[in-house]
């Protein structure tokens, strides 16, 4: 008899600059690792050798609107194809520091980019071979919601600015704005963080978060 296919589960960490949700990534790991489960930690853009080229390129590298979100997305093919989809069809936990929201959210909500476009973009990119008519999408996506004044000053002085964390705090109200529209959209699989609380209270919602969710 044929054994049924592993069930992965497919979790991201999404954030203004400086929210506090790379702190936790760890810790999360460490539970479902305890629990007995492969775990991939990654992130984007990058997560592949190729992937994390164009990370350099988009952190980096003065480039229009449009390049910027056609890297992105394409970092984030080959990261599906080469991470992502493989490990969970082994039956992986991934867990992606940003996915898809943050292109609606920076380069959408950021950067006034054309939000259909993004959407059309997102149907090439992660259409399911595995299930037609179906985008990959996670699982369950923790929202670290924080306001950019508070984000910035974490951020000061602990590292040289990239492209984005360079820019002045209406980007990141902006930002913040586009997460807050993807969140209001799809209310079942965002879990919205209160990110200005101290870490042990951050760390005590993601907990509760999975539990309320048998995770
Ligand atoms: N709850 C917290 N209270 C105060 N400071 C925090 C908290 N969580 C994280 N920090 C600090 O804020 C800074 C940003 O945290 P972190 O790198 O986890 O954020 P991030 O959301 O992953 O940022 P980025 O997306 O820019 O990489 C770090 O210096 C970290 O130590
Ligand atoms: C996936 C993705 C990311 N970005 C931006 C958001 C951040 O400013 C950087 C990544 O840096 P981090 O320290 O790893 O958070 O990239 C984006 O603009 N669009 C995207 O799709």
């Amino acid at each position: 008899m044929s054994q049924p296919a592993p069930t992965g589960l497919f979790l991201s960490f999404e954030g203004i600059d400086g929210a506090g949700k790379s702190s936790h990534i760890a810790g999360i790991a460490e539970r479902f690792r305890a629990a007995g489960r492969e775990v991939v930690s990654t992130r984007e853009p990058g997560g592949t050798p190729l992937a994390e080229s164009l990370r350099e390129l988009v952190l980096h590298q003065a480039m229009d609107p449009l390049t910027e979100a056609l890297l992105v997305f394409a970092a984030r093919r080959d990261h599906l194809q080469q991470c992502i989809e493989p490990a969970l069809a082994r039956g992986a936990v991934v867990l992606s520091d940003r996915y898809t929201d943050a292109t609606f959210a920076y380069q959408g909500g950021g950067r006034g980019f054309d939000l259909a476009l993004l959407r059309t973009l997102e149907s090439w990119v992660q259409a399911r071979v595995d299930a037609p008519g179906q985008l990959r999408q996670p699982d369950l996506t923790f929202w670290f919601d924080l306001a950019p004044s508070i984000a910035a000053e974490r951020l000061a002085g602990a590292r040289a600015p990239d492209r984005f964390e360079a820019l002045d705090q209406a980007f990141f109200t902006r930002v913040r704005d586009g997460y807050a529209a993807r969140a209001a959209a799809e209310p079942q699989r965002f879990a919205r963080i209160e990110a200005d609380a101290p870490r042990e209270a951050v760390a005590a919602q993601i907990a509760r978060v999975l539990e309320a969710r048998g995770l």
